[in-house]
């Protein structure tokens, strides 16, 4: 831990991974004070004491390993947990990360050399866990998208070979330690993260944080909710209870397959479950309308390109992307009165466009998605060098918020990617709750 906390200059070569020592306010609770005075800076800037190192951590801190494998890369965090007292709950002090390019699912007809860029991630553990916790360090990966979108067969003998790395490995290997995640885990990961991120779960105050996440192929909605009367009309299906500290927390969580920003894009232009796609060219208003190009994915060829002699722009858009959203989601009506935060590609496209920095994140309204949306959808000769589907990517993000999930105009949205040198991803929820089932603490 003196490594954490003392020895930031020890290996330059590391000094790029979130290796600073943070305190996760796990007991404040004032979150709902921050909710109503919000305003466009950073949300959490209020639960951070200054940067300090506990006293005698060496002897109360343990660490969890969590892999994410996500369609598009596989990530490792390396989280280290810090026990004041045995009352207390363990404080979060700080994460190491790393990511490779591309995701597992890109090897599905090489699972070794996959497991290979999964052993080369945990290689870094090795050098971060201190070897007598590491027989106490459990280490777990969890599969989304893109595995779900492999055959049976192709997925499994990926997760075999990572099991095997796994077992080589001095780390602790629970049960059923490499896997492919349940969507609405992958919602509550995200969203225990944020009440962590908050101090909410050890305060008496039940105002929460939503989560918005956006993949590539699935996107999770989560929130707690206050309301009576919102668990009343929810489908039984969408609500998750879980037990952390001796009480029970009902969620609504839900992810949606196929909404995902990359499977939306297939179901705007009319190819999604479309059989024989090869020759056939897609269209959409969306597109530059000169435009004539080759997508590959999951597998297949897309031949797609723009409104050659009819309409583009915002408007048609719009109404193109209506049918795909309109109707299909679940619209909670208390959604509507809060804020969430949201990351993935909300946070990548906004970035993208220059609605916020990509280091600092900010706080959006749903109707700035909108105005940009216009302004890219009517200027597409503008946006040339940016990727085609920026309009198409703008205007599924501003129906989706508005028409699928019936936020108003003005509903908030903070983005954020990282909380004081940590990611902000459900990894974070999943390790913790991984290190309360398997009872790891001081
Ligand atoms: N730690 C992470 C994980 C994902 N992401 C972003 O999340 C988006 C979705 O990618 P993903 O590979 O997790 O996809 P799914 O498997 O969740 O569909 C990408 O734009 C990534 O850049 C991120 O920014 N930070
Ligand atoms: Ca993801």
């Amino acid at each position: 831990l003196t490594l954490l906390c003392l020895g930031n200059g020890e290996s330059p070569g590391k000094m790029a991974f979130s290796r600073f020592p943070i305190l996760l306010a796990l007991a404040f609770s004032s979150f709902s004070f921050v909710l109503s005075h919000l305003n466009r800076e950073m949300w959490f800037q209020d639960f951070f004491p200054p940067n300090m190192c506990p006293i005698n951590a060496k002897d109360n801190t343990f660490y969890g390993i969590m892999f994410d494998a996500g369609s598009t890369g596989t990530r490792i965090h390396i989280y280290t947990f810090v026990q004041k007292s045995p009352e207390n709950l363990p404080e979060l002090e700080g994460e190491i990360f790393e990511s490779v390019k591309p995701g597992l699912s890109a090897y599905a007809d090489q699972p070794e050399k996959g497991a290979e860029t999964v052993k080369r991630l945990l290689d870094m553990a090795i050098d971060a866990v201190p070897p007598h916790l590491w027989k106490k360090t459990p280490v777990v990966l969890k599969a989304t998208a893109g595995l779900r979108l492999l055959s049976e067969e192709k997925a499994q003998s990926l997760l075999l070979e990572v099991r095997e790395v796994f077992e080589e490995s001095p780390f602790l290997v629970p049960e059923d330690s490499v896997s492919i995640m349940d969507g609405s885990y992958e919602a509550l990961g995200a969203a225990l993260s944020m009440m962590l991120f908050a101090g909410q779960l050890s305060g008496q105050n039940q105002h929460t944080v939503g989560t918005l996440d956006l993949g590539g192929a699935s996107t999770q909605i989560t929130f707690l909710p206050q309301f009576e009367e919102t668990l009343k009309e929810t489908p039984g299906d969408f609500l998750t209870s879980f037990e952390m500290f001796n009480s029970t927390y009902k969620l609504y969580t839900h992810s949606y397959l196929g909404f995902g920003l990359k499977a939306a894009r297939l179901a705007i232009l009319g190819a999604l479950n479309v059989e024989a796609v090869d020759g056939q060219m897609f269209r959409s208003s969306c597109l530059p309308k000169q435009l004539e190009a080759e997508w590959h994915f999951g597998g297949m060829k897309y031949r797609y390109g723009g409104n050659k002699e009819g309409e583009t722009g915002f408007k048609p858009c719009y109404l193109e992307v209506l049918k795909v959203v309109e109707g299909k989601l679940h619209q909670p009506d208390e959604i509507r009165g809060r804020s969430f935060y949201a990351f993935s590609y909300y946070y990548d496209r906004a970035v993208d466009t220059n609605l916020i920095d990509y280091e600092q994140g900010g706080v959006l309204e749903v109707r700035d998605f909108e105005r940009k949306a216009e302004e890219v959808c009517d200027n597409m000769e503008k946006y040339n060098s940016a990727s085609p589907f920026l309009c198409m990517d703008l205007v599924y993000i501003t129906a989706l918020l508005k028409e699928g999930f019936g936020f108003r105009d003005n509903t908030l949205l903070q983005l954020t990617k990282k909380v004081n040198n940590v990611e902000t991803s459900w990894t974070l929820g999943a390790t913790f709750h991984l290190l309360q089932s398997l009872g790891i603490t001081y």
